[in-house]
């Protein structure tokens, strides 16, 4: 029960991001009467348009981040990215505050260190083998004793930013330097994990509400560098495989507990089903459910985390999506090529309104739905293609 989002009786909830998963939370809470509050590094950050307030604000700065909390005095504080310095919204939580999940799940999947213990020395789920590095020196030892391939990654860090292959001892200096450059936090930390040969990998999401843990079919998906390029859904297991899947994904989440939605990432192998991460928050490979599902991701963790029920969750059609990736930096850009997408049956398209383009950087996707996965990939990645980001000179 909350009365209109600019009452006293407002319900708010403040995002600790603003790109574009938290524009459709955003859009989601909004639905709801629900006040919307966003934070970012950055002005005009997607899911900035859509809310009631934003604040433009270093989240790494614990005592900035502090006193902007205790302003604001949100009724819920929703982690949307991964560089946060989480130590304060624990501190907050022991004060009262609701963290989503929690503060403690926030803090152990912002650093890959501490889901990784948690999710095999802890839980004892599958995990590609794994050593950490605060060195050069130390990065060549601990390469040496994992064997290559294997992948090296920042602690703090997502998209495959800073992630390399190293393929050969000799390649460590430069996997080191590309970890230096793509981690978002200071403090330079790597994990190193021996490369999982994978058949295929899938985003299950799981969402803890009020009802009890359910889960979304499986979603497949692509990832080029790092970053997801396609995904689509449902992504066919077979019931073994799916059983294991989710007993990985109900362990984790359990774990971590509080209410939300959860992107639990998992290796499909030859041997059974490896563990890899996962986000206590709307996926970016499941911005497919937009178009598949009643509820979509975005919807399913708003309800989640208001502490309504959700009793079950329906996949209405296959669907695919395939993102639209910048290839350079600036500001005078445009869009084009909508008109092209949206001529393709049962296609649509989100434009997330990024203010600054970015080599790599995602800036829109297309999502498909078909009568079948196939049908689907091939019209969303058709539909991706068509759209370009155009610069006049
Ligand atoms: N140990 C591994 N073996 C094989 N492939 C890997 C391994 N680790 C990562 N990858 C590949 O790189 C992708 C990105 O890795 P990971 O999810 O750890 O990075 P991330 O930066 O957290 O990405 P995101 O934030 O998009 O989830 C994986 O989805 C997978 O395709
Ligand atoms: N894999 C995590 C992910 O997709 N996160 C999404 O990307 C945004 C950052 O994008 P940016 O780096 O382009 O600003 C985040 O704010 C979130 O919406
Ligand atoms: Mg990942």
């Amino acid at each position: 029960m909350w009365g209109a989002p600019v009452s006293k009786y407002a319900k708010s909830m403040m995002l600790l991001g603003g790109g574009e998963l938290g524009k459709e939370v955003v859009i989601e809470a909004q639905r709801l009467g629900v006040r919307t509050i966003v934070v970012d590094r950055y002005e005009n950050a997607p899911a900035m348009g859509v809310a009631h307030e934003s604040f433009v604000l270093d989240m790494l700065d614990g005592e900035a981040l502090k006193s902007l909390i205790l302003q604001i005095s949100p009724d819920l504080i929703v982690p949307e990215i991964e560089a946060i310095a989480t130590s304060v919204l624990v501190e907050l939580e022991k004060n009262g505050f609701k963290v989503i999940p929690t503060a403690t799940a926030a803090l152990l999947t912002m650093d890959r260190e501490g889901i990784r213990r948690l999710a095999s020395e802890e839980l004892g789920l599958p995990t590609a083998r794994y050593l950490f590095a605060n060195s050069l020196e130390e990065l060549e030892a601990a390469v040496a004793e994992i064997g290559a391939p294997c992948v090296i990654k920042p602690l703090m860090s997502s998209s495959g930013k800073g992630q390399s292959v190293c393929r050969r001892q000799e390649d460590v200096a430069s996997c080191w330097n590309t970890a230096l450059e793509g981690a978002r936090a200071k403090k330079m930390r790597v994990i190193v994990e021996s490369f999982v040969p994978f058949v295929s990998e899938i985003t299950l999401l799981t969402v803890r509400s009020a009802y009890g843990t359910i889960f979304c079919p499986p979603i497949g998906h692509i990832q080029k560098d790092g970053d997801y390029v396609e995904s689509w859904q449902p992504h066919f297991l077979s019931p073994e495989q799916l059983s294991e899947a989710e007993s990985i994904a109900k362990k984790i989440t359990d774990a971590l507990g509080g209410y939300g939605l959860f992107g639990v990432e998992l290796f499909v192998t030859t041997g059974g089903i490896v563990f890899s991460e996962v986000s206590p928050r709307p996926h970016d490979t499941g911005m497919v459910t937009m178009v598949t599902q009643d509820m979509s991701e975005f919807a399913l963790h708003v309800r989640a985390i208001l502490g309504f029920p959700i009793p079950s969750v329906q996949l209405l059609t296959p669907g695919a999506s395939a993102t639209l990736k910048a290839d350079r930096e600036g500001e005078d850009f445009q869009i084009s090529g909508m008109n092209e997408a949206l001529s393709l049956p049962r296609t649509q398209i989100r434009v997330f309104g990024k203010p600054l383009s970015k080599p790599g950087r995602r800036m829109a996707v297309a999502l498909s739905a078909a009568d079948d996965v196939e049908t689907a990939r091939s019209r969303a990645k058709q539909a991706a293609n068509l759209l370009k980001v155009d610069w006049s000179n």
